[in-house]
C-alpha cells in the first residue's frame, strides 16, 4: 500500500522510553496527518523517530520501502523532517542556507536545479523578499519559514513537520499550511504535522491523531476525533465543540479541569 504506514513504533531516549506499541492510521499519498497532545506526550519523540533519529523499533513503511532498512543518506533524500528548533542565526543569507541544507541532502544536485528548486520554494512560501536578508537578521517567525523553505525545497516523499507555525502570526500561518498542502497535492508526498492549535489542524489536516502520554487516544477524521471527552482526556480541559457557518467543528476551551 502507498503512502506511510507506522505500526507498533516505541521510541524515547536512553534512560526513558516515551512511546510504546504506537500504531498510527495509514497515511495516503497527498493526505496530511495531525498530530496533537499535550506537552510532553511525545509528538517530537515521534516525530523524531519516524524521521529515524534516536532510539525506536517497530515498522516505518514509506510506499513500500522499510524505512529502517534504508541507509541514513537514502532515508534523508526521501524524508524532510522539520525540527521544534528554529535554524540558527548564522551570517548566511537565507538564500544560502537553503541552499545549504539542499546540498547537504543531495550533493550531486546541478546548480541550476537547486537554483530553480529554491526559487520556486521561495515563491510558493511568499518569503521572496528574504532571500539575501541574514539568518543573524531575521525575526523568530522569518527564521521559521526559511527552516521550512530548507526542507521543502528538496521536495521529499515525507514531510513531518514539528509545530512549524509556533512562531508564524495568522497570515503566515495560513500562507505556510497552504504551501504545505499545495506540495503534497502536486508531488503525493505524504506529511505528518504536530500542531498545539486544534482549530488550525481541523481546518487543515485530512486526519488527526491525539497523543496522551506516548498513546494514541483517539484518531481519524476531525469530526469524529475533536470531541469534548477527547479534548478532557488529553488536556483537562472542558470544551465545547461547536460547528462554524461553513459547517466546520471548532473548539471553544472554557476551562481547565481540577
Ligand atoms: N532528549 C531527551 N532526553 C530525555 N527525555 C526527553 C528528551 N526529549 C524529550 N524527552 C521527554 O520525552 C517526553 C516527550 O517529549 P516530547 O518532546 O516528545 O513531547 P511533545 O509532545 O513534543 O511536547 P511539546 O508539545 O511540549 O513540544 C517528555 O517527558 C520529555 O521530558
Amino acid at each position: 500500500m502507498s503512502g506511510l504506514i507506522v505500526r507498533h513504533l516505541s521510541a524515547g531516549y536512553s534512560k526513558r522510553q516515551v512511546i510504546r506499541d504506537l500504531s498510527l492510521p495509514a497515511v495516503p499519498p497527498g493526505t496530511l496527518l495531525g498530530l496533537l497532545g499535550p506537552n510532553a506526550s511525545g509528538k517530537s519523540t515521534l516525530l523524531r523517530a519516524i524521521a529515524g533519529q534516536g532510539r525506536s523499533s517497530g515498522r516505518i513503511r514509506l510506499d513500500d520501502e522499510d524505512l529502517n532498512l534504508l541507509s541514513h543518506a537514502k532515508r534523508a533524500t526521501l524524508v524532510g523532517y522539520l525540527p521544534q528548533s528554529l535554524p540558527g542565526t548564522t551570517s548566511l543569507v537565507a538564500y544560502e542556507a537553503v541552499m545549504a541544507a539542499c546540498r547537504a541532502v543531495q550533493p550531486n544536485f546541478q546548480t541550476d536545479a537547486v537554483e530553480d528548486a529554491i526559487e520556486s520554494t521561495f515563491d510558493d512560501l511568499g518569503i521572496g523578499h528574504l532571500a539575501l536578508e541574514r539568518m543573524s537578521h531575521l525575526s523568530g517567525g522569518q527564521r521559521q519559514m526559511v527552516g521550512l523553505a530548507q526542507v521543502l525545497v528538496r521536495r521529499p516523499k515525507l514531510l513531518l513537520l514539528d509545530e512549524p507555525t509556533s512562531a508564524l502570526d495568522l497570515r503566515w500561518q495560513l500562507s505556510v499550511i497552504s504551501a504545505v498542502r499545495r506540495m503534497l497535492e502536486q508531488t503525493g508526498a505524504v506529511g505528518v504535522i504536530a500542531i498545539h492549535d486544534i482549530n488550525l489542524a481541523i481546518r487543515t489536516c485530512d486526519q488527526l491523531a491525539v497523543l496522551d502520554r506516548g498513546e494514541i487516544i483517539a484518531s481519524g477524521p476531525a469530526a469524529n476525533v475533536i470531541t469534548p471527552d477527547v479534548i478532557a482526556q488529553a488536556y483537562g480541559v472542558s470544551s465545547r465543540v461547536e460547528t462554524c457557518s461553513r459547517g466546520i467543528p471548532f473548539v471553544l476551551a472554557d476551562r481547565a479541569l481540577g
